[in-house]
Parts: structure tokens; sequence; C-alpha cells
């Protein structure tokens, strides 16, 4: 056998899912089969209502499915659900969390999988917190309440809750929503250094160029996965155009790859 062995993450086979209740339930996604390669960032792009959330959540085992789900060769549904909390961090869309939480306490959530059942956090726990707090540089808020900090700060806080959690495998849903440029790019630091650490990063991203940073892509649309493959390639921006409808073009500028949108040549009247 030649080449190295692709290792693999999270292993999706079959995916469908159906959303709503009675008779207004809709088929969502359509028989989606994925292999997500370990101490990679993929990031799963496409226009809105295509399914990204809804398939990142079967990949979570956070949302009913048909097909099956297999994370680090295990099938998630056989795995204990501390193990599973350990091994994959999660980090959801619109999240509501206890506002009068401090952040040091928010971020502590993150270290529940480790702890015994009304144990104490170890040390372990507080230098995990604390390194996490430190990487979103959230750090300095730690005693205040996550109820009193706007939409960014919080973002970055719910990150560090993730990041505490020191799983091999990171999935994220939005996780740039509300975080300024600057921000945005310590996101990439961070991100960039778990997968040096061997972690597995999964991002649904509406920011097309920071997608365009990750090692490989996911294009979706109307519930189908339409490509799947390195960002850097021509097939996937050509794949990423065509779901735009051509709204988009991939372009280089200094070496990196950038998506512009296409303005429309006819102005409305
Ligand atoms: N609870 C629900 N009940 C019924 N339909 C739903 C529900 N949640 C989502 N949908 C529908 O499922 C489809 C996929 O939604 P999903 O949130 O996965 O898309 P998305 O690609 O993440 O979209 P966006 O880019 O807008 O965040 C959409 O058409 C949406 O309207």
């Amino acid at each position: 056998m030649t080449g190295a062995t692709k290792i693999i993450a999270i292993c999706a086979q079959s995916i469908g899912a159906s959303l709503g209740n009675g008779l207004q339930k809709q088929p969502i996604l359509h028989n989606i089969s994925l292999d997500i390669a370990a101490g990679k960032w993929t990031s799963i792009v496409g226009p809105n209502g295509a399914g990204k959330s809804t398939l990142l959540k079967c990949l979570a085992g956070v949302l009913p499915h048909s097909g099956s789900v297999a994370l680090l060769g295990q099938p998630l549904q056989s795995l204990p659900h501390r193990e599973r909390a350990r091994q994959l961090a999660w980090l959801g869309q619109n999240e509501t969390s206890a506002d009068d939480l401090t952040v040091w306490d928010v971020a502590m959530l993150g270290r529940l999988p480790h702890q015994a059942w009304l144990a104490p956090p170890s040390a372990a726990d507080h230098a995990a917190v604390e390194q996490a707090l430190r990487a979103t540089r959230a750090w300095d808020w730690r005693e205040r309440a996550l109820g009193q900090l706007s939409g960014g700060e919080r973002q970055r806080v719910l990150l560090a809750r993730a990041l505490a959690v020191q799983a091999q495998v990171l999935l994220m849903d939005e996780p740039l929503a509300n975080l300024d440029p600057p921000h945005q790019a310590d996101w990439l630091d961070v991100v960039r250094a778990l997968v040096a650490q061997g972690k597995t990063v999964v991002s649904v991203l509406h920011e097309i160029t920071m997608a365009l940073q990750a090692d490989r892509l996911v294009v979706m649309r109307q519930g189908r996965v339409t490509h799947h493959g390195a960002s850097s390639d021509a097939s996937t921006h050509e794949a990423l155009m065509d779901v735009f409808d051509r709204r988009i073009a991939v372009h280089t500028i200094d070496g990196q790859w950038v998506a512009l949108p296409q303005l429309r040549r006819e102005m409305p009247n």
C-alpha cells in the first residue's frame, strides 16, 4: 500500500434528518456520507438554509437522524454521555447560558465531563479554565457575570468553555458571530493552535474568506453535500461559486484565498 493512511475523526454514513412537527415535518438532510479528517480544520459552507447547522448537530449527536455517525472509530450512540462530552466539544449558535454565572463559572462548565459527581474542581480543571480564558482574551472579565457582556465578549467566553473541555474534536456553529475583525483573527490563531496540537475542528462559517483558511471545505446546498475537498483546490472554488449562483468569486490576494461578492451590473430602479 502506498501513501499515508488518512485518520478519520468523524465518519458519517447516510445521514438523513427531518425537522418540524407532525404534518409540517420536512426532510432537511438527504443521505449525507462524509469523512472528517483527524487533525485538520474543516469548514462547512453554503447558502442560508442549506442545512449546515443541522448537519453539524447530527455530527455532534444532538439531533435525531437516520444513518450513523462514528467518533474516532466508535459509534456515537454507543459512547457513554460523559465519554462523548470529553471527546467532543460543542459551541452552538445563539446559545443561551445562565446570565448570572460569572465568566469563570461558565468556562468551568466545560470541565464537567472531567469531574466526579459533586467533587470540587481539581488543579487541572483550574489550569484548563485559565488557559482557555487567556486564549480567548476573556481572562480579565473572569469575575463579571455573563449577562453583563456584549455579544462578541459573550461569544469569546462560550468559546473558552468549549476550549476548556480539552476535547480531541471541536464542533463550532458560527463561532465568529458578533466578533470584530481582530477577534476573528484571534479565533483563527486559536484554531490553528488546536490543529497544530493534532485536534480536529469542524466549523460552520458564513465568512467564506475565513472558511477558505481551513484545510478542507464541505460545500452544501439544499440538504446535500455537493463537494468536499481541500480549500485550495480549484474544484472546491468552483463548487463554492456554484452553490452561491456565481454571486461570489474566489481570488488570491497576497497569497491568500478570498471570496468577494459579485455585484449585480444593473442597478434596480
Ligand atoms: N425547527 C425547525 N423546524 C422546521 N424547519 C427547520 C427548523 N430548523 C431549521 N429548519 C429548516 O431547515 C433548513 C436548514 O436549516 P439550517 O439551520 O440547518 O440551515 P443553515 O445552512 O445552517 O442556514 P443559515 O446559513 O441560514 O444559518 C432550513 O430550510 C430551515 O428553515
